[in-house]
């Protein structure tokens, strides 16, 4: 069933043509990414789902016009506050739905330990990691129960083995969770990591110019047919992304096929 769906969203800034009809769709319990270049319209794209700005096109949710926002939503840095402890940096989202901290703070607390922060409760953002920091605002954006999570970017400003570290437990936490989740990203192997379905996005006016499945087993293992495939996968996006003028029809076959 498509949760969420987007037909032929367009948005521009005055002269400026961002988004140029926009058609994608998320299923229940889906994770998909946008995996577009630097300057897109990727962000623009996620502030018109969340309302922080009109554009034109449709936008349904559960088959209805979307209607105030069933998204709970990351931004690409985390955004804790430095003067809350992370707990209650953790229970913020609930304190603005109305829930009293008290009650916040006993909600969150068990899932501490599930989020790599048990005994950090009380502790200030700055003295955490940066995975640490991410895990926290993850938390704190999945406590609020929302339908589905928009995901910005959430790793960008990570070094690269956190980042990869990232990866690994947030696939773990998505194939625990079942997440409805939309992913935005400028990393290929990040995208093809986590990713049931990719949608890549041109540069500006941004299109969708490819639509992939990603034909890689659950859990992602790191063996070496599963590393090829992805691998495959990976090179195949990147020319896509580097190309746009070139018809991939047949793009994930095309891994499948390098990697047999
Ligand atoms: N409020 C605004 N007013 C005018 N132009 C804007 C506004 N917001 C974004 N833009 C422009 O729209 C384009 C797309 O920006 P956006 O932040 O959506 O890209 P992005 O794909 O998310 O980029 P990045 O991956 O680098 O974060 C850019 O050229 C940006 O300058």
């Amino acid at each position: 069933m498509k949760r969420l769906e987007l037909r032929d969203i367009s948005k521009s800034f005055g002269a400026l043509e961002v988004l140029a009809g926009i058609s994608l769709h998320v299923a229940a319990g889906e994770f998909v990414s946008i995996l577009g270049p630097s300057g897109a319209g990727k962000s623009t794209l996620f502030q018109l789902l969340t309302g922080a700005l009109k554009g034109e096109g449709d936008m349904r949710f559960d088959g209805a016009p979307l209607d105030g926002s069933p998204f709970a939503f990351m931004p690409q840095r985390d955004a804790l506050m430095p003067w809350r402890r992370v707990i209650d940096n953790v229970t913020l989202g609930l304190e603005v739905q109305g829930v009293s901290r008290r009650a916040a703070r006993e909600q969150v607390a068990p899932l501490f330990a599930e989020f790599g922060l048990a005994g950090f409760e009380r502790s200030w953002p700055a003295e955490l990691s940066g995975g640490m920091r991410q895990r926290a605002a993850l938390l704190r954006t999945v406590v609020q129960q929302r339908d589905m999570l928009l995901l910005d970017e959430p790793f960008g400003a990570l070094d690269a083995l956190t980042r990869a570290a990232m990866q690994r437990w947030l696939e773990g936490m998505w194939r625990r969770h079942r997440w409805t989740a939309l992913l935005i990203t400028h990393d290929v192997r990040e995208a093809v990591y986590l990713s049931d379905r990719i949608y890549l996005m041109s540069a500006r006016p941004a299109r969708i110019i490819s639509e992939i499945a990603v034909p890689l087993q659950r859990p992602r293992t790191t063996g070496s047919d599963a590393a090829r495939q992805a691998a495959a996968l990976e090179a195949d996006i990147l020319d896509t992304l580097l190309n746009p003028g070139v018809d991939r029809a047949s793009f994930p076959q095309t891994a499948q096929r390098r990697s047999s």
